[in-house]
């Protein structure tokens, strides 16, 4: 990680405050009891690959300020306690959304294993189309994120194909296409492990904000 923050202009010092900030947080993209066969075995496969530098595991916390290195995202709410990020809002393992990350610098690709519990139900039975949505705005924004620092969905276009069923676990593979200016454009393909069956496909406009504003003054300036 400390390299793949050297590599998109993060400081070391800012990569350390971040760092030790985020270690006294829970890391809740780690195994626990209600990951499937199939999450372990794809998470494990994925760890696998992070031996020679190639993907880098990303931790994942309930407080969205800890998931980013640096000031990429400055505070805007006074009483951060209160915030949680959305992916991260239910402390009951295995009922909402599983699911941990990795990332690859060089392919400027993130994907992320994604296993949806019973809360996340729409249709009887499978993932709420919403859900599906979430899961892909974060890995393609966390994607975003890697490349261009602050950045903003503008666009997120889906094309649902397959029903995700809920419990099973799909894979969510996204990567940088095209980068113009402040505009940066991914793709995304949501598939189940064998890769058989094509659950959804994605593609996003991301827009990085001024980095001299903060997101406040950011917001009130438009
Ligand atoms: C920690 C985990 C993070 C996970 C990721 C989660 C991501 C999110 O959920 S973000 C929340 C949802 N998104 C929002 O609320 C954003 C709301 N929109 C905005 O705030 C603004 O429109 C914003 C910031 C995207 C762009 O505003 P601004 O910085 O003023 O840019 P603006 O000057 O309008 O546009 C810049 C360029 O992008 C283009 N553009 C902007 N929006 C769009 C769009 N929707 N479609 C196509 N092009 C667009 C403009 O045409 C312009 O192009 P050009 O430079 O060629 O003229």
């Amino acid at each position: 990680l400390l390299k793949t923050c050297s590599l998109h202009g993060i400081s070391t010092f800012s990569f350390q405050t971040w760092l030790s900030q985020a270690r006294q947080s829970k890391d809740y993209a780690l195994p626990n009891s209600s990951w499937s066969q199939g999450m372990m075995d794809l998470y494990s496969r994925f760890l696998e690959m992070c031996k020679d530098g190639t993907w880098k595991r990303i931790p994942s916390y309930s407080n969205s300020i800890d998931h980013i290195p640096g000031k990429a995202f400055w505070c805007v709410c006074k009483e951060r306690k209160e915030t949680r990020l959305f992916p991260r809002n239910m402390d009951t393992e295995g009922v909402g959304f599983e699911y941990a990350m990795f990332l690859n610098p060089s392919e400027k690709r993130m994907v992320c294993l994604f296993q949806p519990g019973p809360y996340l139900e729409g249709h009887p039975g499978f993932a709420h189309g919403g859900s599906t949505a979430t899961i892909i705005d974060s890995t393609i924004g966390g994607c975003a994120i890697f490349v261009a620092g602050r950045v903003m969905t503008a666009n997120l276009s889906i094309n649902y194909r397959n029903p995700i069923p809920l419990g099973s676990v799909v894979l969510v593979d996204s990567k940088v296409d095209q980068v113009e200016g402040r505009k940066v454009f991914l793709s995304c393909q949501v598939r189940s492990i064998d890769g058989q069956t094509l659950h959804a496909e994605a593609t996003a406009l991301f827009i990085r904000l001024d980095s001299t504003k903060s997101l406040q003054q950011q917001m009130s300036s438009q």
